[in-house]
């Protein structure tokens, strides 16, 4: 499906500039500090929590101009839910309204013909909530584009269990055999590693928190077992393009091949005569 491109032109260009180099297939967010952001603007945390969801539309967009095959998002964790019942109940409703939105025709997520796919505990959703999610992931079943992947009512332990029960279930039932538990059997059996159509989903390779926090707070600590981390120092709603861009550059330079012609530049340089 075409995407109509509402990005500006350079922005276009510059993930045109990317793309020439390696582009993670799969990124994930840790999208912290709406709360703050809404507390230095002297607004409602709802408004700040407004502003972390637009932010998450124009990030994703950055995301698919560059190619990205799947994005993760940690949009609700478990532990959310210990937040006082007035701030619970206000994201569930921006949750309901934001998954009633990805069903629009001019959403994001119908523009580019993404997978969507929900992640987490469901069972904690309030039924709401739940039928907008389901109506909105009934929508892309037939799309084959990017995978939006949103951790929501999500911990990486939970998934874990999940996976761990699902593994013995199959065994019980003589689907699996106990030799065949490998790391693949156990990535199978995470949710967030399949997506809706049944393929396997690249490993994250880019893991972006904002706000300041470097730590993973229990978000896929299996999938990012061998990701580039990038903590950013700036709060989620107010994250630029250039600061993503920036966390890109280092992405790239890290790639082995890029380095390993770094290393032999300067190696080429330090030598005499070579690069005269
Ligand atoms: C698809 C979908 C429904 C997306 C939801 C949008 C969104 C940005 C959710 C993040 C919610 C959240 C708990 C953010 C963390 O900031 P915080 O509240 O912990 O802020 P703080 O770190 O400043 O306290």
């Amino acid at each position: 499906m075409a995407a109509d491109r509402r990005l500006p032109w350079w922005l276009r260009w510059t993930c045109a500039i990317f793309r020439a180099g390696e582009v993670p297939r799969h990124v994930a967010f840790i999208m912290d500090g709406n709360r703050r952001y809404a507390r230095q603007l002297g607004v409602e945390l709802q408004a700040g929590h407004t502003a972390g969801f637009d932010k998450l539309e124009q990030v994703l967009e950055w995301c698919l101009e560059l190619g990205v095959e799947a994005v993760t998002v940690f949009a609700f964790s478990i532990d959310n839910f210990r937040r006082p019942a007035a701030e619970v109940d206000a994201l569930m409703s921006l949750a309901r309204d934001k998954f009633a939105h990805f069903q629009a025709h001019e959403s994001l997520i119908q523009r580019y013909g993404m997978r969507l796919q929900i992640v987490g505990d469901l069972h904690l959703v309030p039924p709401a909530v739940l039928a907008e999610m389901e109506r909105a992931v009934a929508l892309t079943r037939t799309h084959t584009g990017p995978l939006l992947n949103v951790c929501f009512a999500y911990t990486a332990q939970h998934e874990l269990l999940h996976a761990t029960r699902a593994i013995v279930a199959a065994t019980r039932a003589g689907e699996l055999d106990v030799d065949e538990i490998d790391e693949h059997a156990i990535s199978r059996a995470m949710p967030s590693n399949v997506a809706p159509d049944g393929q396997q989903v690249p490993a994250v390779d880019l893991l972006v928190r904002t706000s300041g926090e470097r730590r993973l707070s229990n978000f896929l600590l299996w999938q990012a077992a061998g990701a580039r981390l990038a903590f950013l120092d700036v709060l989620w709603p107010a994250l630029s393009a250039w600061s993503f861009f920036a966390v890109l550059i280092q992405f790239q330079l890290s790639q082995p091949a890029v380095a390993s012609a770094a290393w032999r530049d300067r190696e080429c340089v330090r030598s005499s005569g070579c690069c005269s």
